[in-house]
């Protein structure tokens, strides 16, 4: 039989339902294909403005990338498909959403379920990393939540295979370890800095490094200006933690198998992600 990926799909295949999200480059939407009933999300993107941001070739790299990825904690990219105007990826639907939206409900997470998002992120990535790809754009936007309340890494449109590592910069800085803003040479490890960043977003409620101006965002990550503030009262473990992953020098950050065996992430993640 032939698999999703061979079939050549189009618009008339699905059911359209509600928007899930709007992103830079085009909407979300429910979708449900007609023949198998099966429940998707379909992101539409306008070829006008991907020509415009001569991002074409990521797209594909996304595509091709993501077509070898499984793993329960990273969004599946099912296939795609094109008509005069748009381009359409079809995605597996996240049933509780965006993590952003919860993070701004909940002000912040408690360590417990900080610590099982950052050890399901840290599966995921150590998945990833196996492959040779690096993500380079994790972060809350970045992240959606599955039927079961699993935490799942999407939108790989800024990710590479490790031997190419050229990166234009946009979006926000927050998120990007010293070597990228920097925009030298940079490996896997950078997804680890990322990673250190969200554990303390996760946990504060605010990136460590936030400030007004870019110049001054630029300037705290370069001199990993780390500071916890005292409130919310967080564990000395997991500042432990976090000091390990914002790190400067890249091969000095913990590994992200090292991650998991961390006294905080031991004591408070559940097993299950
Ligand atoms: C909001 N929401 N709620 C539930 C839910 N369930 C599933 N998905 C959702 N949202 C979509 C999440 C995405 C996954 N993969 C993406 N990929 C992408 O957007 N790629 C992409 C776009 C434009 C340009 C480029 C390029 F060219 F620069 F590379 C790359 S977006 C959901």
């Amino acid at each position: 039989a032939s698999t999703v990926a061979q079939k050549r799909w189009n618009l008339s295949d699905f059911d359209i339902g509600k928007p899930l999200g709007r992103g830079k480059f085009g909407h979300v939407y429910l979708a449900r294909e007609k023949r198998s009933n099966h429940i998707v999300a379909l992101k539409v993107l306008f070829k006008s403005q991907l020509q415009q941001s001569q991002v074409e070739h990521q797209l594909r790299r996304e595509v091709e990338i993501q077509s070898h990825l499984r793993n329960p904690n990273i969004l599946r990219l099912y296939g795609y498909f094109y008509d005069q105007k748009r381009v359409y990826l079809i995605l597996e639907y996240a049933a509780r959403g965006e993590l952003y939206k919860e993070l701004q409900k909940c002000k912040y997470f408690s360590e417990r379920r900080a610590a099982t998002y950052v050890a399901s992120l840290a599966r995921a990535l150590i998945y990833c990393h196996g492959k040779h790809v690096i993500h380079r754009d994790i972060k809350p936007e970045n992240l959606l939540i599955g039927a079961q309340g699993e935490l799942k890494i999407a939108d790989f449109g800024w990710s590479v295979h490790t031997f190419n590592r050229r990166r234009t910069m946009c979006g926000t800085l927050d998120y990007l370890p010293p070597e990228m803003v920097e925009s030298v040479e940079h490996d896997a490890s950078v997804d680890i800095w990322s990673l250190g960043i969200l554990c303390y977003e996760f946990l504060y409620g605010v990136p460590p490094f936030e400030a007004m101006e870019h110049s001054d965002t630029y300037r705290r990550i370069v001199q990993v200006d780390l500071k916890f503030p005292p409130k919310p009262i967080v564990s000395p473990s997991a500042k432990d933690l976090i000091s390990q992953m914002l790190v400067k020098e890249s091969s000095q950050r913990l590994p992200l198998h090292k991650l998991l065996e961390h006294p905080w992430i031991v004591q408070n993640a559940d097993p299950s992600g």
